[in-house]
């Protein structure tokens, strides 16, 4: 038969054949049938594919939290090392600026104790009961400290360079006010980095050759330094000045940024600061010993961040295609408001257990973090968010208790444990990990709540709840609802590069799982 222009082709090739028996006819529409439905599941399970790919497709979010100085840049930092080794050493001379600058903080606190110190001894009043009790200052000790004065140009120039967003306060009130008010700060929405790249760059090839680029301010800072080398370390070693610093109750060297120690090196002309590049990859024999020894000038560089910025790495776990991550670091104790994130990552400094807070001197820092995580937990906001908790800065407690701080002390409730990391740090992890629980902290609450409910549920008879129970209710969706996320915590010392990596590793792969299980269950 030959299709005529009036035909539809389509009409006429679905069309029954002629002459189609009723059986046959049966057969067909049966045939059919089956074929439709398969596919429809074929449909479906594109479908499904799709929406599986699109939220693949989606970045894993995670979100760094915890108090100021409590190793959240520096965890970034490690991420930047692992999954961008290339752009983190490319920002090594900019970090060099940093170190510079944390140098030169470290003298200007102690010229300032060395000022007070000597205003002490020139007053007429006499000092009261709770006043520090300086040592004489000696005449070579002033000649030291004027020697050292045009560093403050150093700060300026360097500054200066960074940023029209960096600050530098130079209000004084107490020590804790003193050492708050001396931190740098760095808006973390300029490219500060960029700048000094570029700086330092030229600086660099000053080093080998003639320097034609260099702006003059910055060499003579960079000059000025490298010329002061000797006399801050005259001044840091200086037996007076430990007895300065004693009284004043100043410990640069529990600070963050404290290079007091390696003066001669970085302040060398040709100086580059280690980015981890020296640390053997090999496996550690314990990945709980840590040493403050290999950390990386880098990762022991301190800039406060304010505000929060945002960093994109493209990671790969095994044998899953490379995916999309972006981590948040946010600046201080600030809990924004983050839609839809996968995993915090809270950082508690565990050996800030002898130290207030500077905003708040009667409040101690180890109490506050404690409150912050509480909130945290908490927030219904973050219902759905895994939970990482680095009981960090492990080192410095391992250090501060060998040398004989009592830890007892501080927190009263670890009574008369031993005086010993693995008790403290066990004992601090229960205190994180029951604050954690907010089952824990409404269990009386939902006891009776539940009680009430069942009662509703079965009662032959309507009954009658107070308001509290309607509450209740919600309270245990709620609970309910913030037991099905993951929890996970461990001990770090984040400035030490090889425990890092071999955490961040393992937080990465629960993070992969999670996601794929996630997106199956689209
Ligand atoms: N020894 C040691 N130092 C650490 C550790 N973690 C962080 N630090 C140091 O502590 C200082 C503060 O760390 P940051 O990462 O800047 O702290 P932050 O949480 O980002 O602080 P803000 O930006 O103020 O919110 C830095 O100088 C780090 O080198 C640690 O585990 N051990
Ligand atoms: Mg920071």
């Amino acid at each position: 038969m030959t299709i005529g222009p009036d035909v539809d082709p389509l009409s006429y090739a679905l069309a029954p054949p002629a002459g189609e028996t009723p059986a046959e006819r049966e057969a067909r529409i049966q045939a059919e049938r089956d074929a439709k439905k398969r596919s429809d599941l074929i449909d479906q399970e594109l479908n499904r594919q799709r929406a599986a790919d699109k939220k693949a497709d989606k970045p894993v979010k995670i979100l760094l939290l915890g108090q100021s100085e409590s190793g959240k840049s520096t965890t970034l930092k490690n991420f930047q090392l692992i999954n961008n080794q290339k752009a983190f050493r490319a920002e090594r001379p900019s970090w060099r600026a940093v170190v510079h600058l944390n140098v030169v903080r470290s003298i200007r606190l102690i010229v300032n104790a060395l000022a007070e110190a000597e205003a002490a001894a020139a007053s007429p009043v006499p000092p009261a009961d709770d006043d520090p009790v300086y040592p004489p200052i000696t005449p070579e000790l002033l000649t030291l400290k004027m020697r050292l004065l045009p560093l403050q140009q150093v700060e300026e120039a360097l500054l200066g360079k960074l940023t029209p967003g960096a600050k530098l306060s130079t209000a004084q009130d107490s020590v804790n006010a003193q050492r708050e008010a001396s931190e740098v700060y760095i808006n973390s929405a300029t490219p500060w980095k960029g700048a000094f790249s570029r700086l330092m760059n030229n600086v660099r090839s000053s080093v080998d050759g003639p320097e034609v680029d260099e702006p003059q301010d910055s060499r003579d800072a960079r000059q000025l330094l490298h010329a002061c080398s000797e006399d801050m370390i005259r001044l840091w070693t200086h037996p007076t000045v430990k007895l300065v610093l004693e009284a004043h109750r100043l410990r640069l060297e529990d600070m963050a940024g404290f290079f007091l120690d390696s003066i001669e090196r970085v302040t060398a002309l040709a100086y580059e600061p280690t980015d981890g590049a020296h640390i053997p990859s090999a496996p550690r024999i314990r990945a709980d010993v840590w040493s403050i020894q290999i950390a990386d000038d880098i990762l022991k560089a301190r800039l406060k961040t304010l505000g929060v910025s945002e960093h994109h790495f493209n990671l790969k776990a095994g044998n899953v295609v490379p995916q999309s991550w972006v981590v948040y670091d946010v600046g201080g104790a600030r809990v924004p408001f983050f839609d839809s994130v996968d995993a915090l990552i809270f950082l508690a400094p565990l050996s800030c257990f002898d130290q207030v807070l500077a905003e708040d001197e009667t409040v101690n820092r180890l109490e506050d973090s404690i409150l912050l995580w509480k909130t945290i937990v908490s927030s219904p906001l973050l219902k759905d968010t895994s939970l990482i908790l680095f009981l960090n800065k492990c080192d410095i407690l391992k250090a501060k208790l060998a040398s004989g701080q009592k830890f007892a002390e501080y927190v009263v409730s670890y009574g008369e444990r031993p005086n010993d990391f693995e008790h403290a740090s066990q004992y601090m992890k229960k205190k994180f990990s029951t604050s954690s629980s907010f089952l824990d902290k409404y269990m009386g609450m939902w006891l009776t709540c539940a009680t009430a409910m069942i009662a509703k549920q079965y009662s032959p008879e309507p009954v009658s709840f107070p308001r509290d129970v309607v509450v209740g209710e919600a309270l245990i969706e709620l609970v309910f609802s913030l037991r099905q996320r993951s929890f996970y915590s461990y001990f770090t010392a984040v400035t030490d590069i090889q425990s890092t990596k071999d955490i961040l590793g393992s937080v990465r792969d629960m993070l992969v799982r999670q996601n794929l299980t996630r997106s199956r269950l689209v």
